[in-house]
């Protein structure tokens, strides 16, 4: 763990005494844009970009199941990193294809050698400038969403125009509260920044179970990004979050809704192969060692992910 400074890797854990005990995540670096326009910087060509990702984390988890699920896997090929995030970040268990590095902030330097700031995965390269295009998941997903249409033929949206305004109102909620809330939770260095992130992820989730009774999806009766930005968090929530980062009032499997509609999702033909527990199991438990000192990774719990959604 640890981040850039003027193109030089230093060792640091996340600085939470600045902020009063509270884990505060650092806004992107890059964030250009792939477009289907003539005269567009970076155009949606097959095989021009990689995209860099661990199995483990849940905003790269998006791009993965966004790459699967708009036929892009055969265009955008993927470098999965190493689940240990150590003292030299996200590495890779063998030298990486484009380059041969073995670090992931030897992309960032690549593509900027005097880059300051954090390395963090996903990571989406272009092959033909040889640069970083974004390392924000939530914009890599728009991208993928969108641009490649005419290249794959695939015109399925996640985010249609008529239904835009109802999912931005839910990923501005869900992510302060839910997808970064599990992480000021486990993070927070103090009793009072951790109980405040607790409390707002548990009511966060009660406002999902209740709307869940009422509605198919977070929109409506079609699955929208919304729904992948929350699965991502929701899957991984058993069986790291509410350990690992203490959101221990209630697990996953205890809300009937929230439980029904994640195997939906995860049982949408092929989502499934992007869930990889061993490396989210592993990531968590054995890269944080200021939360879990002796890096042993629990076996539990079990899963049912597979037995019937039983939503119609
Ligand atoms: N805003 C980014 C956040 C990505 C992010 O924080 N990823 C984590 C892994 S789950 C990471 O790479 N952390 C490394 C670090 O913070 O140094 C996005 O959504 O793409």
């Amino acid at each position: 763990m640890g981040k850039l400074v003027e193109g030089v890797w230093h060792d640091v854990w996340y600085d939470t005494k600045s902020s009063g005990g509270k884990f505060v995540r650092e806004d992107a670096g890059f964030r250009d844009w792939i477009e289907n326009k003539p005269d567009a910087a970076f155009q949606p060509e097959s095989g021009r970009y990689h995209l860099y990702v661990s199995l483990a984390c849940p905003w790269a988890h998006r791009t993965l199941i966004m790459r699967e699920l708009k036929g892009l896997a055969g265009h955008i090929d993927v470098t999965v990193v190493s689940p240990d995030m150590l003292e030299n970040g996200w590495e890779f268990s063998q030298p990486e294809p484009l380059f041969g590095f073995t670090k992931l902030h030897e992309i960032y330097t690549q593509a900027k050698n005097d880059y300051s700031g954090r390395v963090t995965v996903p990571t989406l390269w272009d092959k033909k400038t040889n640069t970083i295009i974004s390392n924000e998941s939530s914009e890599i997903l728009r991208m993928f969403n969108s641009e490649f249409n005419d290249l794959t033929g695939n015109s399925d949206d996640y985010y249609p125009a008529d239904l835009r305004s109802e999912i931005d109102k839910w990923n501005e909620f869900i992510y302060p509260n839910i997808n970064n809330g599990v992480y000021k939770t486990g993070f927070a260095t103090t009793q009072q920044a951790y109980e405040d992130a607790f409390d707002s992820l548990f009511a966060a989730l009660d406002k999902v179970e209740q709307h869940l009774s009422q509605s198919k999806y977070l929109v409506g009766e079609k699955i929208t990004e919304a729904d992948w930005r929350l699965f991502t968090t929701l899957i991984r929530f058993d069986a790291v979050y509410v350990g690992h980062f203490k959101c221990n009032l209630k697990r996953i499997a205890d809300y009937s809704n929230i439980q029904g509609y994640m195997k939906e999702l995860y049982q949408v033909p092929g989502v499934k192969e992007t869930v990889n527990f061993d490396h989210i199991k592993r990531h968590y438990y054995f890269s944080h060692k200021g939360i879990n000192p002796t890096q042993v990774i629990p076996k539990g719990p079990e899963l049912d992910l597979d037995s019937p959604h039983g939503r119609g």
